[in-house]
Formats: structure tokens, sequence, C-alpha cells
């Protein structure tokens, strides 16, 4: 698991542990881990042209002392002072060490191997400044490797908005715990490859962001026991699809059949279309109340007008609700329910059910998934470029899905992602486990199934065996 904690979080942790060491005794830790770390994406450290970006704080420092290390293993650096100071020990150490401070960065950046980032860490406030701007610019567009140090300068640390411009780094070399905005698009986008150094931080048991990784999901699956029969791996009920829209129905079936669950009921009027595709579901026209017992149902892929989200909601077991079936949805209907309910809308659904725009959900991802799981009750999972999951208890860690690829943003993709989900749900699942495993398994199978090619909605589905081994494998 990959956890992540808030600025303030670190800040008190940091005072704590700092309280006990001998000054700057933490920022050499952090240096040391940064220049290993850059020293291994150089490769060869003697002779190379370092160039460090300072800003006026001890992101600074940070990138200074590291790069006196490098500077000693023979490294030819040079120091591009961006702020209206610069860490007095980190400039004096860089300097000792045979390291100069440049006079024009646009003289040095394009001809760097690797440029480091230390404008701006968990102190930096909005995006970054005109001059600051030019010069990450200069640095994209060079050969270099951008290493950011903590963060890539001008995203925000809590929550992963980038209000301007940011540093786009190919690396980024955190320390004592991972960030909210480092697993948060759109700053995570800007962060490259994530590398946590342990600066020895003493932190609370329960973080604010969390990632699952491979043998997270792993030990969440559901694994069917000697003596299971169909029943008891649980059924799905899958409500979705229209005359209209039969096709989503078919998707969510597909969805549903490689989650686990023991079996797959079908209720709706594209019956013929989904057993043409998938023989072994169980299908009734409905309506769902007569369909027969299971232990978790989906519904709203496709739906049109359709009514009966009413109906479901009224069960006392699982339900996810989707697409359509989230148009109608009334907050007191979803809050007074016996059953835990899971969301799953897109940022457009998502803004229509908070009533803002949806660049505005796009912008603060996660406070609006906070706030949707918040006034629902309900498990919330937002779609797009980082899957989120929050729990309707505040006090629980979202979850960021890292496994996403922009080759999912395709017709039909959502709804192979809810038959999914509602099937882990019906195998048991806590609704947070079943919509974060779904969220992973989804994005390693179009990952899986695209190697960077376009895909189809019904390629993911078929590559969900092959992710769910990559997983257990
Ligand atoms: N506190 C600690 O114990 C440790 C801190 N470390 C480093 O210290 C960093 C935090 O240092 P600071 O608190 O000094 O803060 P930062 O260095 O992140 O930034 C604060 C400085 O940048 C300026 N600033 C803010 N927003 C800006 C913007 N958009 N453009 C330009 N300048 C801006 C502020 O005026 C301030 O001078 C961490 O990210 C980490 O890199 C590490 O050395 C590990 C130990
Ligand atoms: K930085």
């Amino acid at each position: 698991m990959r956890s992540a904690y808030r600025v303030e979080t670190v800040r008190a942790a940091e005072a704590e542990l700092m309280a006990r060491l001998p000054g700057g005794a933490l920022m050499q830790r952090a240096a040391a881990g940064l220049a290993a770390a850059c020293a291994g994406l150089l490769g060869r450290v003697s002779g190379a042209r370092v160039v460090l970006l300072v800003g006026s704080g001890d992101n600074g420092g940070d990138a200074l002392y590291a790069g006196a290390r490098l500077a000693r293993r023979g490294a030819g650096v040079s120091a591009v002072l961006l702020g209206s100071r610069a860490h007095q020990g980190g400039l004096a150490a860089l300097t000792t060490a045979g390291g100069r401070v440049a006079d024009d960065p646009f003289a040095v950046v394009p001809r760097a191997d690797l440029v480091l980032d230390g404008i701006t860490g968990i102190g930096g406030r909005g995006g970054l400044r005109p001059e600051a701007a030019a010069v990450a610019r200069a640095a994209r567009s060079s050969q270099a490797v951008v290493v950011a140090v903590d963060l890539p300068s001008g995203v925000d640390a809590d929550t992963g908005r980038v209000a301007g411009e940011a540093v786009r780094a190919d690396a980024t070399v955190t320390f004592g715990t991972y960030k909210p905005g480092l697993l948060i698009d759109p700053a995570r986008e800007y962060a490259g490859a994530l590398r946590l150094v342990d600066i020895g931080l003493a932190l609370p048991p329960v973080p604010d962001v969390e990632a699952l990784q491979h043998a997270d999901v792993a030990r969440l699956l559901p694994v069917p026991a000697a003596e299971s029969d169909k029943y008891r791996r649980g059924v799905v009920g899958v409500v979705a699809g229209s005359a209209r829209y039969p096709g989503a129905a078919v998707l969510a079936v597909a969805g549903a059949l490689r989650g686990g669950a023991g079996a797959v009921r079908y209720v709706g009027p594209a019956g013929e279309a989904v057993l043409a595709h998938y023989p072994e579901t169980l299908v009734h026209g409905g309506p769902p109340g007569k369909a027969g017992r299971v232990q978790a149902w989906v519904i709203g892929p496709g739906l049109g007008d359709t009514p009966g989200v009413e109906e479901v909601l009224d069960s006392d077991v699982p339900v996810l609700v989707d697409a359509d079936g989230l148009r109608p949805l009334d907050p007191a209907a979803v809050r007074a329910r016996s059953a835990p309910t899971v969301l799953t809308p897109h940022a457009g659904e998502a803004a229509a059910l908070l009533g803002v725009a949806r660049e505005e959900v796009e912008a603060a991802r996660l406070d609006a998934v906070r706030e949707l799981a918040g006034r629902y009750g309900a498990t919330v999972l937002l779609k797009g470029s980082t899957t989120l999951v929050a729990a309707p208890d505040a006090d629980v860690p979202v979850r960021a899905n890292p496994t996403g690829t922009p080759w999912l943003a395709t017709a039909g993709s959502g709804d192979v992602l809810s038959g999914l989900a509602g099937s882990l749900l019906a195998a048991g699942l806590r609704p947070r486990d079943a919509a974060s495993v779904a969220a992973y398994l989804h994005g390693l199978a179009a990952r899986r199934a695209s190697r960077s090619a376009p895909i189809a909605a019904h390629d993911v589905a078929s590559a969900l065996p092959g992710a769910w081994r990559d997983v257990t494998g």
C-alpha cells in the first residue's frame, strides 16, 4: 500500500523528529537519498552536467546539498537561484564541493543531463512564478532527466490541484511519505515515476489517501472455497440496457462475469443480446424484485429512462448505481438504506449530483469525491484519469487508483467497471474494497489489452482474467 499524508501531518511528524536529531540531520537524510536516486538515473555521475533549480525554502536546500554530493562525485553542478534568497548552508556546501551559481539559466539548462527541481516543495503555494515557469519549460524541452525534489514545484501537495504552471518531472523523489497530490491527477501526471526516501518520520496509523498495490489487491480478491457452489460464491443482479442501448447490458454483464460472483442475473429488455454473447447469464424480463435472490445489484448502465432505481434501492443488499441510474438519485433515499450503496459517477455525473461545473470536479477531484460520499452516505467511486474511491466516513482514507491509462477513456468501459465492482460486492467484498479492487483490475486489464494501442470496452472485459492472474501471480 502506498500511503499519503497531508502537509499538516507531515510537518508535525518532521517537527517531532527534528527535535530529537542534531540540527540539519533530516535534510542530510533527504539529500543523501535524493543524490543516490539521481546517481542511479544518471548511471555515470563523473562528468555529468547537473543543474539545480533552487527556490527560497528548504526544498531548495535539499537540492543544494544533493548537488554538493553529486559534485563531490565528479559531476559538474550549477545552481540557478530562483528565490528571493537561497538556503545558506546548502549553498556553502555546494560551492565547497566545486559547484557554482549560474548567472544565466538558459545557458546551462539546455545542456544539462539532469535538472533537479528544488523550487518549492510542501511549502509551495499556487503555480510557478513567471521566471521559474520559463526555466521549467526550458528544462522540459531539453534532453535532461527532470527530477522533482519532494514534489513537482507548482502542484498542490494536499489536493493534486495544479493552479497555473508546474514542473513536469520524469521522476519525483519524495521524503518521509507520499503526499496526496502525488497520487491524484492532475498533479500525479506531473510527477513521473515516484520514489520514496525514508527519513524516519513517525506518522499516524491512518493516512489521508492510499493507493493499493498488487499485494493488497491479491489479499482482497475473493477465492472460492472447495465446498463453494455458484450461490455461495454470490449472485450479482445487473439491471442495465434498454432498447436503445442493449450494448451497455452486454458490457456490464461482461464485467460481472469476471468479478468473482458465482452467477450473473440480468434483468431488463436486452436479454437476447446478453444471451447471444453470454449464454451463462440468468436472464429475467423484470421487474428486479421478481428476478430472484441476489447478493448485490448493479443498476444504471444504458438504462435510459427505464424506472427501477427506487425498487432496487429498496432491497436489503448492497447496490451499485451507475450512469443513468445516478440521474434520479435522492440523497435521502440513499442515506435511508439499510445496506451499503456504491455510486460510480464520472466527473460530469458527479458535477450534476453536486450542482457544480464539470471543470470544478476535475480540478478538485479529492474534495468532490469526499463531498459526494458524505452527502449520500455512500461509497463513491469517481471515475477519471485518477479514479478515486471515498467511503461515507470522512476519517477513512480515500483510495487513489494507480493503474489507470488514458486508453480507458472509451465508450462502454464504465459499464464493464460497474459490472465488475458489483460482482466483487456480491462475492462479499466490502464496498470500498469492491470499488477500489475493481478500479485496479479494470485499469490493469486495459493496460494489458492496450499496450499503447486503442482498445474497445469488450477488450478490457476479456483482459480481466489476465489482470487477475497478474495480481495473484
Ligand atoms: N521540514 C523538514 O524537516 C524537512 C523538509 N524538507 C524539505 O523542505 C521542504 C519544505 O520546505 P519549506 O517549508 O521551506 O518550503 P518550500 O521550500 O517548499 O517552499 C517555501 C518557499 O517557497 C516560497 N514559495 C511558495 N510558493 C511559491 C511559488 N509558487 N513560487 C515561488 N516561490 C514560492 C515561499 O515564499 C518560501 O520561501 C520539503 O518539501 C522538503 O523538500 C526535507 O529537507 C526533509 C526535512
Ligand atoms: K520541487
